[in-house]
């Protein structure tokens, strides 16, 4: 009969040993995404075999062996489906699409694909080697990583540039169709609205697209901005927001303040309250608020992005209600309201005293 002590050792051991190799499991998903595995099932119209997905990748000898193993720890972690179908040999087993994976489709309207790649590039990688040392004696784990800061690195290697602004920029797509559905209202009075670091200005398209009365500005850094397409009903604007912001309605800042600490976030919010009518205007964050004993499906991963935002940024955070409460109050908003929508972020509206 097993004791206590055998099963707490299991246990033990078996709660090490997933945490201790989760970052096999997000190789696996990028090895997916890099192979086009879901475009390979999807391109079939539904569920195919192991022979038809190594026929699609771009390879001459691809190993099956291989590709058989990658298929069954991501059928395990439900990331793909499997049946298996009577043949003259035997059976043969089919690998599908499901809710997860047909989000690892490259050229889907929404996808996380790009998303997967930056999470899981060495660039990105790297810096989470340094937090045990960034506890000891403080700094930035990218810092250390690569010598500089997240900013400077994108602003001087236009390949991680891009590799991020995608990533950012799939994101966008998913989390602009849940604003646009759920704060229908919140957008209605609003005649310019800037996006404040909105990057190559995604979401500020989608926007004034559903709103046409609306005019768009999008405000990033001069390089990120110089690269940003044309949109309709949209201009761009580059520049500092910890000088200035240009002048409108209201402003939007969506997963901005997070990469900030608390010093930095109350100067851009300052600089965003000058830029709007201290009556009517208004400031729509959009950003993650933890709640650590919380049971929604993104509180884990709430988490988990504090852990980055503290290896990638000097003094980002994730932040509670309370510390953003903290936060608004010192940058002169006395009044807020915080809108929960179903996705990792809410949307906290800050208004000017
Ligand atoms: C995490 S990204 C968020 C982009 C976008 N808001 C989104 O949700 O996809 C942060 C953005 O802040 C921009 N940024 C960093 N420093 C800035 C500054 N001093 N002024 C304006 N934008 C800045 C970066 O270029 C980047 O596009």
């Amino acid at each position: 009969m097993e004791t206590k002590e055998t099963l707490a050792l299991v246990q033990g051991q078996a709660q090490i040993w997933q945490q201790m190799i989760g970052s096999v499991d997000s190789m696996a998903l990028k090895c997916a995404v890099e192979l086009r595995i879901a475009d390979i099932i999807h391109s079939h119209g539904g569920p195919i075999t192991l022979r038809q997905i190594a026929s699609g990748i771009d390879s001459t000898s691809p190993n099956i062996p291989y590709l058989a193993r990658i298929m069954r720890l991501l059928v395990c972690k439900n990331i793909f489906t499997e049946q298996h179908q009577p043949v003259d040999s035997g059976e043969e087993t089919l690998y599908g699409l499901n809710q997860a994976s047909r989000l690892l489709l490259h050229d889907a309207e929404l996808s996380l694909a790009p998303m997967v790649l930056l999470r899981n590039h060495p660039w990105l990688l790297a810096p989470l080697h340094w937090l045990s040392q960034c506890v000891k004696e403080g700094g930035t784990a990218f810092n250390k990583a690569h010598g500089c800061e997240i900013w400077d690195f994108t602003s001087k290697n236009p390949e991680f540039n891009n590799i991020f602004n995608d990533g950012m920029a799939c994101t966008t797509k998913i989390v602009m169709r849940v604003i646009l559905a759920e704060y229908k209202d919140g957008f209605g009075c609003v005649g310019s609205l800037v996006d404040v670091a909105g990057g190559t200005g995604g979401t500020i398209a989608e926007i004034v697209k559903a709103h046409k009365h609306m005019r768009g500005i999008n405000f990033d850094l001069p390089h990120v901005v110089a690269t940003a397409p044309m949109h309709e009903g949209v201009s761009h604007f580059g520049g500092d927001m910890f000088e200035s912001i240009p002048n409108a309605d209201a402003i939007l800042i969506k997963w901005v303040l997070h990469n900030w600490s608390d010093e930095h976030c109350i100067k851009i919010l300052e600089n965003c309250r000058k830029a709007i009518p201290e009556k009517s205007g208004k400031v729509i964050i959009v950003d993650i608020v933890v709640e650590k004993d919380g049971n929604d499906l993104f509180d884990e991963t709430r988490m988990v992005f504090d852990l980055t935002m503290m290896a990638y940024t000097a003094g980002g955070k994730e932040r509670t209600e309370l510390e953003w409460k903290k936060l608004l109050e010192e940058a002169g908003f006395g009044r807020y309201k915080i809108i929960k929508i179903p996705a990792i972020q809410s949307i906290i509206e800050a208004y000017p005293n």
